[in-house]
């Protein structure tokens, strides 16, 4: 019994972690730290093992203990019940998910409890892995090694339109994180570093709990990847601009490009039209400018932005923020969410008894990489072509947070190569108007292929425009972006 007695300790701890969102070193280090806190004297090796397998497979093991109706069933003293869930769910992991199938104890009446359970148990995990359609509990989860899948800093911006004394704001930074440190490879938890490219950002240790601090809550700070940071930065817009933002949702970058526009004031028509086709992602865009405080300059357009964005009916727009629906391969953070939605997914099918059928689609999808880069991106270079349509435009940045060369200089080209696109006199932006200091650029391989005509040098400009990041390498998510121009 002192072994689940510690085991149960250890995933209390493990859960309230969890609870705060500190999950995000190993499994391992916290089960050592917890049985150095509690002085426990079982091996905390042994409490790994079990732990290692009853946290992956939690979530299923509390359907099965609910349904099998365990729960209802504990005896009470004085009122309360005599046994802890968490001591039953570990119990029950060694019953129906250990290797020899069996409760590692000698008689004890929570033994005799949970065996009289154990049919109705089985018979609930049986009816889960059926309507899941698998055979084996760990076709559902994810057993890939997750810590390579967490973002090594989180990044966010002073919002000037909550705080016009962005100093005030400074100095709340600084009792929060009071050691700064000068790159981001040495953020620890507590310390703060300060951007070289983007002003008024910051990045801390993703330990570190931002996201229940008073100044995000009141949106005077915007958590946003540094290099999602870019595009608003290369448009740099003034209030002389009319800015459309094509694809907005969830607005991280709407929301910069308002802040570049009314950073020293807030005006009182609209500046920029923000379109988003999906009207469940709509209205998260409209949360998010509330909260940034701008929804009076950005007016929301529901739909598709290649339909309802006429030239006709934006006649003075000089400027676009292009960030449209792409592959995402350069999220690492997606394994994680992937691994989370295959877990909903199971609980849909739980619940409802019915697969979603746009996930099983989108899942076959994934299947054929070539084929989904190839239609994502001949959808990408439609929107683009589309905002070079407009007649005022000078200035379009186009992104991706993906890292698949067909996504991002091979758009490029075909735009280049586009003869209306050459009408309209659209040009690649030069490397000195799109963050020049930023190292990582465009790969030249891509434009000397296709443009065998030009000089060494010519190519090398046009790589030299475009902005790439590694993901977690470069601090943050995998991206590209770049800017065409025009003079008109
Ligand atoms: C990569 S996300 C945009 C992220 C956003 N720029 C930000 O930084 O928060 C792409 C968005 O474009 C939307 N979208 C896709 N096709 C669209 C279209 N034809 N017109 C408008 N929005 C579209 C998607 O629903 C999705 O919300």
């Amino acid at each position: 019994m002192e072994f689940y007695r510690d085991a149960t300790w250890v995933l209390e701890y493990i859960e309230q972690q969890d609870s705060k969102g500190r999950i995000s070193g190993s499994l391992q280090s916290l089960v050592l730290k917890s049985c150095q806190k509690y002085k426990l004297k079982t091996n905390p090796k042994h409490i790994y093992a079990v732990l290692d397998s009853c946290w992956k497979y939690k979530p299923f093991l509390e359907k099965v203990m609910s349904k099998s109706g365990i729960l209802k069933d504990i005896p009470k003293k004085k009122g309360k019940p005599v046994y802890t869930r968490l001591t039953l769910l570990l119990l029950i992991h060694d019953l129906l998910l250990s290797k020899q199938k069996r409760i590692q104890m000698g008689k004890h009446p929570i033994k005799l409890f949970v065996l009289r359970y154990k049919s109705r148990l089985h018979s609930e995990l049986v009816k889960l892995k059926l309507k899941a359609k698998v055979r084996d509990l760990s076709e559902l989860v994810d057993t890939g090694d997750s810590s390579n899948d967490i973002t090594p800093v989180r990044w966010f911006r002073i919002n000037p339109l909550r705080c016009p004394d962005a100093s005030a704001v400074m100095k709340e930074l600084e009792k929060k994180f009071p050691q700064r440190v000068e790159s981001w490879e040495g953020i620890v938890p507590g310390s703060i570093y300060h951007d070289e490219f983007i002003p008024y950002l910051f990045g801390i240790h993703p330990q570190d709990k931002i996201t229940s601090h008073e100044l995000y809550k009141q949106g005077r700070i915007i958590i946003q990847d540094r290099a999602s940071c870019f595009p608003a930065h290369i448009l740099n817009p003034t209030l002389e601009d009319k800015i459309i933002d094509a694809c907005s949702a969830p607005g991280n970058k709407t929301t910069h490009v308002a802040s570049y526009m009314f950073g020293n004031g807030l005006v009182d028509d609209v500046r920029i039209f923000a379109f988003e086709k999906d009207p469940e992602r709509a209205k998260v865009l409209q949360k998010m400018i509330k909260v940034a405080g701008c929804s009076k300059q950005i007016s929301v357009n529901v739909g598709d932005f290649t339909k309802l964005a006429t030239p006709s009916k934006f006649p003075d727009v000089t400027g676009f923020i292009v960030d449209p629906s792409c592959s995402g391969s350069g999220i690492f953070g997606r394994k994680y969410i992937d691994s989370l939605n295959r877990q909903k997914k199971t609980q849909d099918i739980v619940d409802n008894g019915v697969p979603d059928e746009q996930e099983e689609m989108a899942e076959k999808e994934n299947g054929n990489l070539q084929e989904r880069l190839s239609k994502l991106s001949s959808f990408q270079f439609q929107v683009v072509k589309h905002a070079m349509s407009f007649p005022k435009a000078k200035r379009i940045v186009y992104s991706t947070c993906s890292i698949h060369a067909e996504e991002n200089e091979r758009v490029a080209l075909d735009l280049l190569l586009d003869e209306k696109v050459k009408q309209w006199g659209w040009k690649i932006a030069k490397r000195e108007s799109v963050i020049p200091q930023w190292p990582r650029r465009g790969f030249v391989s891509e434009f000397q292929e296709i443009f065998r005509d030009k000089t060494a040098s010519e190519c090398q400009e046009m790589a030299d425009g475009c902005i790439r990041a590694l993901p977690r390498e470069d601090g943050g998510i995998g991206f590209f972006a770049i800017c065409f121009e025009r003079d008109i």
